[in-house]
């Protein structure tokens, strides 16, 4: 992965390829830190790992809104009506939004990886312990707090479910833009088998960079056309007050150190 380091010092790197990087790019004291590299011949398998048990109501679906990292399609989370249970997860835990991160090209663009293999593109489907906590902001500083689903995005044929999100992007083209957004199932843009999946203790990988995030990468990708992903690259990190536009690009973090960390895989 190209990093290119304008000024390094020791605590904080800088990076001129993550626009979006202004703060520090390692949490301070973090050892459970996100994104990693996925070695899969190191992963270990877990017979106890059950299946994953999303339940999604599209109706719970509210609105899209660019934050100036990325686009986020948010779920109403007041009632357990899109949830998600199983897996690594011993509690309940509620869908409360989902986004991407992509880059320039198609060569590179996801946060994790498998054996360094890098993908165009990652969703994450963001979710709060809601047996534990009453609201994501109080459950985002919990250690046990989210659980986040990756799933590697490929170029390929056309996602039909995804279609009708990236028709709507144009209207969040901005940092701060919201435009309503209802009844759209986030399980379509799972991929068939949600069987097969790695899990690890890590974090936010955007600030506050919060050890909160009970990670769940599928092994299996989505596919979307080039077209698509094209659309994703038309937002702008930039607020439509500002002078200079910048492109919605290149909104991965840094892959963080394993430290000692076992990532446990749900298939052998
Ligand atoms: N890229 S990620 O899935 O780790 C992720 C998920 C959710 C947030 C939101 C933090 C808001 C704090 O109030 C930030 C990052
Ligand atoms: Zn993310």
């Amino acid at each position: 992965r190209r990093c290119n380091l304008t000024a390094c010092s020791s605590k904080y790197v800088l990076s001129a390829l993550h626009p979006m990087w202004q703060g520090p790019l390692v949490a301070p004291g973090g050892n459970r830190q996100s994104p990693i590299d996925i070695r899969v011949r190191k992963s270990v398998f877990d017979p106890h790992l059950k299946p994953l048990t999303p339940d999604y109501d599209p109706r719970t679906c509210s609105q899209i809104w660019n934050n100036g990292y990325s686009f986020l399609v948010e779920y109403d989370d007041t009632t357990d009506k899109s949830t998600l249970k199983g897996g690594p997860l011993e509690d309940n835990f509620r869908l409360c939004q989902f986004h991407f991160h992509w880059g320039e090209s198609n060569a590179w663009g996801s946060e994790h990886t498998v054996d360094r293999r890098l993908f165009p593109a990652e969703l994450h489907m963001v979710h709060w312990n809601s047996d534990k906590y009453s609201r994501f902001e109080e459950a985002v500083m919990e250690e046990n707090g989210l659980a986040v689903i990756g799933v590697f995005l490929k170029i390929g044929k056309r996602h039909e479910g995804l279609q009708k999100l990236v028709d709507v992007l144009p209207a969040v083209r901005h940092k701060d833009s919201v435009v309503e957004f209802t009844r759209f199932d986030p399980a379509c843009l799972l991929p068939t088998n949600i069987d097969d999946y790695w899990t690890y203790a890590g974090s936010l990988t955007t600030p506050p960079l919060t050890e909160a995030v009970t990670w769940i990468i599928m092994k299996q990708h989505i596919e979307v056309s080039h077209d698509q992903l094209a659309v994703f690259r038309s937002l702008l990190f930039t607020s439509a007050e500002e002078e200079v536009q910048k492109s919605m690009v290149n909104n991965f973090r840094v892959q963080q150190s394993l430290q000692g960390r076992t990532v446990r895989s749900s298939f052998t």
